[in-house]
């Protein structure tokens, strides 16, 4: 277990390059065992949720290899195997083995994933998405058995319930190899889902739509690699940023973004009077003072994103009045409001709303981050603090920002992690 401390109240400056996407990352990683060849993505960040997949790649003899940003996997000698529990624990994405290895092997075996715990994440949305293209899916004790007879999987015309960026995603990488034409109605339109039907159709996929609330798939036999992936710049790790710019830069640049993937963001900011110039592919964000107070809700995309509305909330607290978030998706994420509280936070939780009111100032304090954008949250609040805040159970901040201490001290940040392995036993 890892803490993190910080020592606040310096103003930051300077300039900060976004990694590439982690929700992206998780499920390239999980597709890439749909390939016949070695595949390569680069502008991998590093981040717990990568080496944890890597083990879980390792457990099907599945050798990958990461340095400097780039990730070969080669899947060319996978076998099916049990998968370490614990990783597959530790994340959410490890549900993507549930399509990736349907479509290659035509049955899977997965324990229950992990990641951050928000509330209530049922997965019944992938199960009936498995079960319309052919899957016999049984639950039993934590873990899910999907077969297939005769043919295997064929394709199908599956229309979701609900907006769902993991059901919509193991749908394709499924369906990308079953016979036959697959449609999927009311599919999430988030950019990542985009990314990984980039990466399929360049080794030979037929996936059209991704992007829009349709998606229809033509089964392939083969895919194979013949191009480095280069995975898209994450979205949340640069409104982080963007949010800690506003509230104690002096002038930060944040570069490698994509500003169209942010705009539900960055309306928010501009809404609040922060000093914000969006260019190509970066965003330059001056001393931000007089903020106004705002009202967000949270929406699949392109609507303001879940993981953003907990790294928005440490700004708000500088603005005039009263703010409201309202979390549609995960009603439930309010880890980080007792330990902002903790910091002297004027921040509630009351009827599924999120108030947040105008505080003069936060002070160090020991907080914990029960989940990675909790803790991203109480990072930002740690910097904007008089004193030392330290931020137990920092893993859960690793598994999403990669390189974190070095892009903060960078901006003067004073920032550190330490082991506290001893400690938790
Ligand atoms: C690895 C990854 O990409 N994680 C993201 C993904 O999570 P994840 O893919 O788990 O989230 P979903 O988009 O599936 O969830 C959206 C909503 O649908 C519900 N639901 C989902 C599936 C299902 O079968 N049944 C069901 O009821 C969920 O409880 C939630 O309320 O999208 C979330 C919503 O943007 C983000 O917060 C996560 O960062
Ligand atoms: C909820 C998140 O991640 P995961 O789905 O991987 O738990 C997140 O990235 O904010």
């Amino acid at each position: 277990m890892k803490k993190m401390i910080i020592h606040g109240g310096n103003r930051l400056s300077g300039s900060v390059t976004i990694g590439g996407a982690k929700n992206s990352t998780v499920a390239l990683i999980p597709a890439a065992i749909l390939a016949d060849t070695p595949v390569k993505f680069d502008m991998v960040p590093d981040i717990l949720d990568v080496h944890n997949l890597m083990l879980i790649l390792k457990s099907m003899n599945v050798h990958s290899d990461f340095a400097d940003g780039v990730l070969k996997i080669d899947p060319t000698e996978i076998i099916e195997a049990p998968m370490p529990s614990q990783a597959i624990k530790s994340l959410r994405a490890s549900y993507y083995f549930m399509g990736a290895l349907l479509g290659r092997f035509g049955r899977a075996t997965v324990t229950f994933p992990g990641g951050d715990n928000i509330g209530p994440r049922p997965i019944d949305q992938h199960i009936k998405a498995f079960k319309a293209l052919g899957a016999e899916v049984v639950e039993n004790e934590g873990t899910v058995h999907i077969t297939t007879s005769g043919d295997g999987l064929h394709g199908a015309r599956i229309f979701l319930d609900l907006v769902s960026v993991g059901a919509t995603i193991n749908t394709i990488l499924a369906a990308v190899k079953a016979q036959g034409s697959t449609v999927i109605e009311n599919a999430a339109k988030e950019p990542e889902i985009i990314d990984i039907a980039t990466f399929l159709n360049n080794m030979g996929a037929h996936i059209r739509g991704a992007g829009t609330d349709v998606i229809r798939i033509e089964g392939v036999s083969t895919l194979k690699a013949t191009n480095v992936h280069t995975i898209i710049p994450d979205r949340i790790e640069a409104g982080t940023f963007l949010s800690l710019a506003a509230a104690m830069g002096d002038g930060i640049r944040i570069k490698n973004i994509i500003p169209e993937h942010l705009e539900s963001f960055t309306a928010k900011l501009v809404e609040m009077g922060v000093q914000l110039q969006v260019d190509e592919d970066e965003a330059y964000v001056a001393k931000s003072d007089d903020l106004n107070a705002i009202q967000v809700k949270t929406m699949p995309f392109p609507g303001f994103a879940t993981d953003l509305q907990q790294p928005i909330t440490p700004l708000l607290l500088k603005a005039q009045g009263s703010s409201i978030i309202v979390d549609t998706i995960y009603p439930q994420r309010v880890k980080h409001i007792s330990q902002l509280q903790k910091m002297g936070a004027k921040v509630r939780s009351e009827n599924d709303m999120i108030i947040v009111e105008h505080t003069d100032a936060l002070t160090g304090a020991t907080v914990e981050a029960g989940e990675i954008r909790a803790g991203a949250s109480l990072m930002i609040a740690a910097l904007m603090a008089e004193g030392e805040t330290q931020i137990l159970n920092a893993d859960n901040i690793l598994r999403g920002y990669g390189s974190i201490v070095e892009k903060l001290t960078a901006l003067n940040a004073d920032v550190s992690i330490e082991d506290t392995a001893e400690i938790a036993e």
